[in-house]
């Protein structure tokens, strides 16, 4: 289990840290530059960047390892040695190397930035601004402690300007900020080191998030009991597709299928109704003309699940078909414009199970900036649980989940994922899974988990399409 912390909480667990193993403040900065260097130790030539606070700190036990050792080693110290107090202080006084406070006209092997840290409070500006410049211009690898500096380690917010490092040594807590919006960007890879610290040692911490883990993945059932069919796996109503709009509706539908539901009827325009078999023979589909009489969400037996919005837009089609909606008694899965007509609708169904928005529509459903929900990821995704009593999926780099209790982020996910309707089957997926019996929250945690590993190890790379997306859905699990 990682769990995930602000910075705050990191810093809390900084000293149960260090009463933990009985030590204090300065000799827990040496094992932390001590565990930072262990990565280090195959570049020859480091150059190491410090900063102001305690992470410069760190810096300087990494380059005194190293010249210990006989790496060739410089510190390019941004705050004037004698300016540095405490710990950071000591490890300045404690480096026997070369200081200096230029960048250097030679060739390194790895830089090492040691500038900020959990202690980043503003904007990145001047002087510090100019060497991040440099340090992200220049093709040697880099090795960021902690948090790549200029990264709000709790919101994973750049600051001005952040240092985009290939690989980033999280020491004893992970930050929330690493793993959403610009962290994933900034971190590179994410290497950890627990200094040694027993994990309950730690357990009166209180963590924001938990990271998810593809071993979750194998909950879901890899094989069936030989006397079953397609009534037992679910019926989803797919509901969606405005005159005009059949393509996100499609999708979604395929998605509910290819998840593993046995049965899904898409409500659509009916101007669609005769084309959905030529796209998706699988698919039924009931054509809805808009009108107050037509209720084709309450012919028949109740559905499993329904999933309302891909390609729904705002209009009277639309409005009527969300009014329909909340009459129904099926668990409700909410994307895209069904997101934009429950912002404005006085009225949270009752039976409203997971709500899947990206940024815009989030901020729409809270009624605040897009700004506002991106500066905190983290309280935006536990207010839209809140607020609209479900289970609540922020898209986005980094996407998060959550109950307005328990905060899932998922790692994985790359810009492959940033093309046309890979959203609408993201929120089939969601259906897909709960129709088979799993939990909203299950559902939702296992449909993000899966759709950002099977994007991210697409064969298609930036190519890829929602439709790539689907017909590889079945890779990741066998
Ligand atoms: N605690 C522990 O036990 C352990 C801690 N460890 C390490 O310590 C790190 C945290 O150290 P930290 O708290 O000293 O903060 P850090 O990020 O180094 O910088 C703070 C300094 O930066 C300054 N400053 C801030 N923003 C600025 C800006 N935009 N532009 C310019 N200046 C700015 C700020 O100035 P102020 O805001 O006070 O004016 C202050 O001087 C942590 O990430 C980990 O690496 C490990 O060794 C394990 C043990
Ligand atoms: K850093």
């Amino acid at each position: 289990m990682k769990l995930l912390y602000s910075n705050n909480k990191t810093r809390e667990i900084d000293q149960l840290a260090a009463e933990a193993l009985g030590i204090d403040s300065f000799a827990l900065m040496q094992k932390a530059g001590a565990a930072v260097h262990q990565y280090l130790d195959t570049h020859q030539r480091l150059l190491v960047v410090t900063g102001p606070g305690n992470n410069g700190g760190d810096g300087f036990v990494v380059a005194e390892l190293a010249r210990q050792q006989g790496q060739k080693v410089k510190v390019l110290a941004l705050q004037p040695v004698s300016k540095l107090t405490g710990d950071a202080a000591k490890a300045a006084a404690a480096y026997r190397g070369t200081v200096i406070d230029e960048w250097p006209d030679e060739n390194f092997d790895c830089v090492v930035d040691a500038i900020f840290g959990t202690g980043l409070t503003r904007e990145v500006e001047g002087s510090y601004a100019s060497i991040i410049g440099l340090i992200n211009n220049n093709e040697y690898k880099t090795l960021a402690i902690d948090i790549p500096s200029g990264l709000n380690g709790t919101t994973g917010q750049i600051k001005g300007c952040a240092v985009r490092a290939s690989q980033t040594v999280s020491i004893l807590g992970r930050n929330t900020g690493l793993y959403t919006l610009d962290g994933p960007a900034c971190c590179g890879e994410i290497l950890f080191a627990d200094l040694g610290v027993p994990a309950v040692a730690l357990q009166s911490v209180v963590a924001e998030a938990q990271l998810m883990n593809r071993e979750k993945l194998q909950e879901l059932p890899a094989a069936r009991a030989n006397n079953t069919h397609k009534g037992s796996f679910g019926h989803v109503l797919t509901v969606g597709g405005q005159a005009g709009m059949l393509g996100a509706v499609l999708l979604a539908g395929r998605a509910v299928l290819k998840s593993g539901a046995g049965l899904t009827t898409l409500i659509t325009d009916q101007e669609h109704q005769a084309l959905v078999p030529l796209y998706a023979p699988e698919l039924m589909v009931s054509g809805f003309s808009g009108t107050s009489d037509d209720e084709p969400l309450s012919a028949g037996k109740p559905a499993d699940v329904v999933v309302m919005g891909m390609g729904m837009g705002q209009s009277q089609w639309s409005k009527q078909l969300f009014k329909l909606a909340l009459k129904t008694p099926s668990p409700l899965v909410m994307d895209a414009d069904g997101l934009n007509l429950l912002a404005r609708s006085p009225v949270t169904p009752e039976h409203l199970r997971v709500i899947t928005p990206h940024p815009r529509e989030a901020a729409r459903l809270l009624d605040v900036s897009v700004a506002e929900v991106q500066q905190n990821r983290w309280l935006a995704v536990r207010q839209l649980a809140r607020r609209y009593h479900c289970v609540a999926v922020l898209k986005g780099s980094g996407t998060l989940v959550s109950d307005g209790e328990q905060t899932w982020c998922c790692p994985f996910g790359n810009a492959n994922l940033a093309t046309a309707g890979s959203g609408d089957v993201l929120a089939g997926m969601v259906a897909g899974i709960m129709a088979q019996g799993f939990s909203p929250l299950s559902a939702a945690h296992l449909a993000v988990l899966w759709h950002a590993l099977v994007g991210t190890h697409s064969r298609y790379g930036f190519t890829m399409t929602a439709s790539d997306l689907l017909d590889d859905l079945h890779e990741i699990i066998h």
